[in-house]
C-alpha cells in the first residue's frame, strides 16, 4: 500500500497548480494525489481512502474549509488525519486560528513556496509510510504469532494423542498383564495361581459356613504319545479342545483350570459336593469317548480323574490338591480313563511305593536283584528255542517277589533304566557263562536265545549302543540276545524304528511283547524290523472262552501275514497249549511248561537236554510233549 494525499479545492486551476507543485515529489517519494473539488467530495473521499495528509482550501462556497475539517474530524474513520489548510493571507489571525482549533496540522498561504509545501507533504507521507510498514509488521506479526499458536496448539495435540495412546497401550499391556496372571494363554482357562487363589477362598468359605465343595484332578493319558507322533501343535489344539469340552461339562459358576501340560483341575462348590463330583467326572468321562477332530484327523484319548471332596479328604487347599491328585495317580494306574474318589488308604499306597523306591535304590546298591529263568519250547516239537531272563528280587522282609510286584508303581525312569541295565548286563553274563560251562555235546546251550524283558525302559537313542556294549563285554554273538519289547513302546517310532534298524543290522532278535494290548498300527509294525510277536497273556488266558480262541487265531494269522514268528506266553493247561499248536504258533512259554528256574537249575536242564527236546518239568504235563526235530513248526 503506497501513503495518498488527498488536493481539496473548488478552484481548478489552484487544483492544478498545486498539482504540478507536487507532482514531481509525488514520483519521487512514491505517494499518490487524489483531487476532490468540494468539501463534500473530500469527506466522500475520506470514507474510501486513508490519507497521510489533506490539503485543503480554507475558503469554499457551500461548506468551507473550516467545516470540512471539522466534518472529516469526527468521522471516526478519519479523525485523525493531518489537515493542511491552504488559504490567501489574511491581516489578521483569526482564520488561522480557527483552523487550528478545527484540528489543522499545518497552516500555508498563497502562494505557496513549492519547497515548504512539498517538505510538509513529505514528512506526513513519510509519517504514514513508517506507520504502514509499522502497521504491516505489525499484521506479520500478529500472523506469525498466530501461525505459532496454531503450531503450539497442533504441537499440544500431537503430544497428547501420543500421551493418550501410551495411556491406551499401557492399558491394554495391564489387562493383558492382568489376563495372563490368572489365565492360561493356551486354553484361556484359569492357571494355576489364580485356581489356588479360589481354593483358598473356597476353603475359607466352607469353614465358615459349613459348606464343602469337590475338587477333580484330571490327566490326559497317553498326551506324550500324541505329542510326539503328531506333532506339539496338534497337542495344543487337543489340549484347547479337551479345554472345550471341559468348559461344556459344567456349571458356569464351577471353576476349570489348567494346571499346565495336560492336567486340568475343575473346582465344583455347592451342597451334595460328593455326588455332584461322581456326575460331572462321569460327564467329563462321557466327553472324551467321542473322538476330537484335529487337521481332519480323528484323535481319540482319555483322561484319568481323581476326586478330593472338602473337609472330608484334607484340611487346607494344599492338600486336597495332593489327594486329588494321588486319586487320579491311581486312577491311572488301575484304568487309564476311570475316576477314583480319594481315600486314606491311597495315601498308605504312596507311602509304601516311596518306600519301594527308597528301598529299590538300596536293592542296586546292595546286589539284591536275581535273575530266573524260564524256558519258552519250539511247537510242535517241544525242543527249547529260547530262555527268558525274569527279574527278581530278594527283599530282606519279603522274601523273592517277582518284578510284576514292585515295579509297576515305580514313576521314577532313571531307577528303572538301572534297574534294566543291571538286568540286560547280568542276563549276558550269564549266557557267557553257560557258554563256557557247556561241553561240546551239550550244544542245546550253544543254540539258545536269551530273551530279557525290555518292559521298563523307554527306547532312547542310546539303547543299541548300550546293548551292544553288553554283548561286546560278555563277548557273545549278537544273536544270542532276544529283547523283548512291548508293543506301546513301539507306539513312538519316531526314535524307536532307528533304534531297532541299529540293533537288527547287528543281528540282535526282535520280538514284539504283549501283542494286541496296545494297539499298534499294522503298518507301522510292518515297517519296523521284527521277527516275531509275543501274544498278550490275556488272549491265551481267553482260549477256549468266548471268541477267545478266534482272537487267537486272528494273531496268529496277522503275525504269519507280517512275516513273523509267533509266540505264545503264559500258557497254563494243556487246552491252551493244544489250540496254539493247532493254529501253527511257533513256541510257547508258561507254567505248563515250566516255572522260572534259577540260573544253575536252567544250565542243568539245558545240558541234559541233549535230545533237544523238552517234555515238561511238571510232571503231571509229560504227556503233552511231542517228540521231534526243532525248526520241523515252521
Ligand atoms: N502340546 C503341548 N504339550 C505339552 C505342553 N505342556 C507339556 N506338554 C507335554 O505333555 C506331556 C505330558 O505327558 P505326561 O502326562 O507326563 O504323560 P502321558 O503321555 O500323558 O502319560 P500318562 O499321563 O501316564 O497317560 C509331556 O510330553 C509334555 O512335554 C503344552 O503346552 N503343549
Amino acid at each position: 500500500m503506497i501513503p495518498k494525499v488527498l488536493l481539496v479545492n473548488d478552484d481548478a486551476a489552484s487544483l492544478l497548480a498545486l498539482e504540478s507543485l507536487l507532482s514531481e515529489a509525488t514520483r519521487a517519494q512514491h505517494y499518490q494525489l487524489l483531487k476532490a473539488s468540494s468539501g463534500h467530495e473530500a469527506l466522500r473521499m475520506v470514507l474510501t481512502h486513508d490519507f497521510a495528509v489533506i490539503l485543503l482550501d480554507a475558503n469554499m462556497p457551500g461548506m468551507d474549509g473550516f467545516e470540512t475539517a471539522e466534518a472529516i474530524h469526527s468521522h471516526p474513520r478519519s479523525g485523525a488525519v493531518p489537515i493542511i489548510f491552504i488559504t490567501a493571507h489574511y491581516g489578521d489571525e483569526r482564520h488561522r486560528l480557527e483552523a487550528y482549533s478545527k484540528g489543522a496540522a499545518d497552516y500555508l498561504f498563497t502562494p505557496v513556496i513549492p519547497q515548504v509545501l512539498q517538505t510538509k507533504v513529505a514528512v506526513f507521507v513519510d509519517l504514514t509510510r513508517k506507520n504502514l510498514e509499522l502497521q504491516a509488521k505489525t499484521r506479520e506479526l500478529s500472523l506469525l504469532n498466530q501461525d505459532l499458536r496454531v503450531q503450539r496448539v497442533q504441537d499440544l495435540e500431537r503430544i497428547n494423542r501420543a500421551l493418550e495412546q501410551e495411556v491406551a497401550e499401557r492399558k491394554v499391556a495391564e489387562q493383558r498383564a492382568q489376563a495372563l496372571s490368572i489365565r492360561d494363554p493356551l486354553t484361556n482357562l484359569v492357571n494355576r495361581r489364580s485356581l489356588i487363589a479360589q481354593l483358598e477362598h473356597a476353603v475359607a468359605a466352607a469353614d465358615r459356613h459349613g459348606g464343602e465343595f469337590a475338587l477333580l484332578f484330571l490327566d490326559l493319558d497317553r498326551f506324550k504319545q500324541i505329542n510326539d507322533t503328531l506333532g506339539h501343535e496338534v497337542g495344543d489344539e487337543l489340549l484347547r479342545q479337551v479345554a472345550a469340552r471341559l468348559l461344556a461339562a459344567v456349571r458356569v459358576s464351577d471353576v476349570v483350570a489348567r494346571l499346565g501340560g495336560d492336567e486340568f483341575v475343575v473346582l465344583l462348590e455347592g451342597r451334595g459336593a460328593g455326588a455332584n463330583a461322581a456326575r460331572v467326572a462321569r460327564k467329563i468321562e462321557q466327553a472324551h469317548t467321542r473322538p476330537f477332530e484335529i487337521n481332519g484327523q480323528r484323535i481319540a484319548t482319555s483322561t484319568s480323574i481323581g476326586i478330593g471332596l472338602y473337609p472330608q479328604d484334607a484340611n487346607s487347599a494344599a492338600q486336597l490338591m495332593k489327594n486329588a491328585d494321588t486319586a487320579m495317580y491311581h486312577a491311572k494306574q488301575h484304568r487309564r480313563g476311570s475316576i477314583e474318589f480319594f481315600r486314606e488308604e491311597l495315601n498308605t499306597r504312596e507311602r509304601e511305593r516311596a518306600q519301594w523306591v527308597a528301598e529299590l535304590h538300596a536293592a542296586l546298591a546292595g546286589r539284591q536283584f536275581e535273575l530266573l529263568f524260564q524256558p519258552r519250547a519250539a511247537l510242535p516239537d517241544g525242543a527249547v528255542a529260547a530262555v527268558e531272563a525274569l527279574l527278581y528280587w530278594r527283599h530282606p522282609r519279603h522274601g523273592l517277589i517277582a518284578a510284576a510286584r514292585f515295579l509297576p508303581d515305580v514313576a521314577d525312569n532313571l531307577l528303572l533304566e538301572q534297574v534294566c541295565e543291571w538286568m540286560l548286563g547280568a542276563a549276558c553274563a550269564e549266557v557267557a557263562a553257560w557258554r563256557a560251562a557247556s561241553t561240546a555235546p551239550a550244544a542245546q546251550v550253544a543254540q539258545v536265545v536269551m530273551a530279557v524283558d525290555l518292559a521298563l525302559l523307554q527306547i532312547r537313542p542310546e539303547l543299541a549302543a548300550r546293548v551292544l556294549a553288553h554283548l561286546r563285554g560278555c563277548k557273545l554273538p549278537a544273536g544270542w540276545l532276544e529283547l523283548e519289547i512291548p508293543e506301546h513302546l513301539l507306539l513312538d517310532t519316531r526314535d524307536s524304528a532307528a533304534v531297532l534298524h541299529k540293533l537288527k543290522a547287528a543281528g540282535v532278535r526282535l520280538t514284539v511283547d504283549d501283542f494286541g494290548s496296545a494297539g499298534a498300527a499294522l503298518a507301522m509294525l510292518r515297517d519296523l524290523p521284527l521277527d516275531a510277536i509275543k501274544i498278550d497273556r490275556a488272549f491265551v488266558r481267553a482260549i477256549g472262552i468266548d471268541r477267545g480262541t478266534d482272537m487267537a487265531a486272528a494273531i496268529v494269522h496277522l503275525g504269519r501275514a507280517l512275516g513273523l514268528r509267533v509266540l505264545a506266553q503264559g500258557v497254563h493247561t494243556t487246552e491252551q497249549l493244544a489250540v496254539l499248536k493247532s493254529l501253527g504258533c511257533d513256541e510257547y512259554q508258561g507254567e505248563l511248561l515250566s516255572p522260572p528256574l534259577p540260573a544253575a537249575a536252567m544250565l542243568a536242564l539245558l545240558q541234559a537236554r541233549t535230545t533237544h527236546q523238552i517234555t515238561s518239568l511238571n510232571p503231571h504235563q509229560a504227556a503233552l510233549s511231542t517228540p521231534k526235530k526243532r525248526g520241523q513248526s515252521r
